[in-house]
């Protein structure tokens, strides 16, 4: 069960929005998204979920087209949450599970593990306006797995989360990837998908710049940190060759380098010097990646 995009593109009028867009996630994938605002994350996971229909390209799970009508296959956590504040739990997970195809009864017991599981047993009789802002969320991601979806889609699942919270979802993320479900979710927060997926992609401006193996994107970026920590002064390293990047921390230095090659300069260098109290050469981070390939941060 893969789930393939084949050369996507969403036009609204004549914006690309999401533009010639090729993906293969094998089964059983947990796979990130990453794309600045506005770089087609959500429409992707519209057309995904049969809601918007592409305009060229095909999109298929399992071999088949995904339409509206299918969907009780796929869980999806919409970035704007969309809870009804009036109802209770129990009855927003009821109504929510019924549209998926299941009987109450199981909603019911589903229910109960995933409050247990959430440190939340005591809300299926609370209303949703009773609930603060994080555990509403909790309650939006039960909705989107109480039926268990063979794919879940999951949009910005970690936003609003306290660090108690982001692990409960984590931990729950990961068992459902355990049990074989493929999950693609977006992120702007670059440690989580570094945490989460083994591939993961970029977009930009609806277009693909990264797509791979988080390992082998890192190490195809070729351009290493190095961390310095010494008593004496590491200023001149910024006018090193091959120093890409200099930033001064507390205890030293943290450099971008060219290559591999440069760090072993550095190395030869800083020991002609005297003793460093570390010298540690770094994969790139995700994010450095990111700021390169679209040229902006998140805030
Ligand atoms: N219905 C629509 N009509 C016109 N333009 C739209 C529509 N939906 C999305 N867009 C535009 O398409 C682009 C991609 O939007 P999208 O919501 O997919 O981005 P995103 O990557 O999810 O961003 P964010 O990280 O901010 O959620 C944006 O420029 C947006 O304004």
């Amino acid at each position: 069960m893969t789930l393939e995009i084949n050369n996507v593109t969403k036009r609204f009028g004549s914006f690309h929005a999401v533009d010639h867009l090729t993906l293969q996630i094998p089964p059983g994938e947990m796979f990130g998204m990453l794309g600045a605002n506005g770089a087609g994350k959500t429409t992707t996971f519209r057309m995904l979920l049969g809601l918007l229909q592409p305009s060229e390209g095909t999109i298929t799970w399992a071999g088949e087209e995904i339409t509206y009508q299918r969907t009780n296959v796929v869980g999806y956590l919409p970035e704007e949450r969309g809870l009804y504040p009036k109802l209770k739990v129990k009855d927003q997970l009821i109504y929510l599970g019924r549209l998926k195809g299941m009987e109450k009864k199981s909603i019911l017991i589903e229910m109960e593990k995933w409050l247990e599981k959430f440190k939340v047993p005591d809300y299926a009789n609370k209303r949703i306006e009773e609930l603060s802002k994080g555990n509403q969320q909790k309650i939006q991601f039960i909705a989107s797995v109480i039926h268990r979806p063979e794919l879940l889609i999951l949009d910005e699942p970690f936003s609003g989360l306290d660090p108690v919270n982001v692990e409960l979802l984590k931990e729950a993320v990961i068992e459902l990837k355990q049990k074989g479900t493929t999950i693609v979710f977006s992120s702007h927060r670059m440690e989580h998908v570094e945490e989460l997926c083994q591939h993961l992609c970029i977009l930009h401006h609806g277009k693909l710049v990264v797509n791979g193996n988080l390992r082998e994107i890192k190490r195809s970026f070729g351009k290493k940190n190095v961390v310095i920590q010494a008593d004496y002064d590491l200023s001149s390293l910024a006018n090193q060759v091959g120093v890409l990047k200099y930033h001064a921390t507390a205890e030293g230095v943290r450099l971008q380098v060219q290559d591999e090659g440069v760090a072993k300069e550095l190395f030869t260098h800083i020991a002609a010097k005297g003793y460093a109290r570390k010298f540690e050469v770094e994969e790139p981070s995700l994010h450095d990646i990111f700021i390169e390939k679209v040229g902006t941060t998140y805030a």
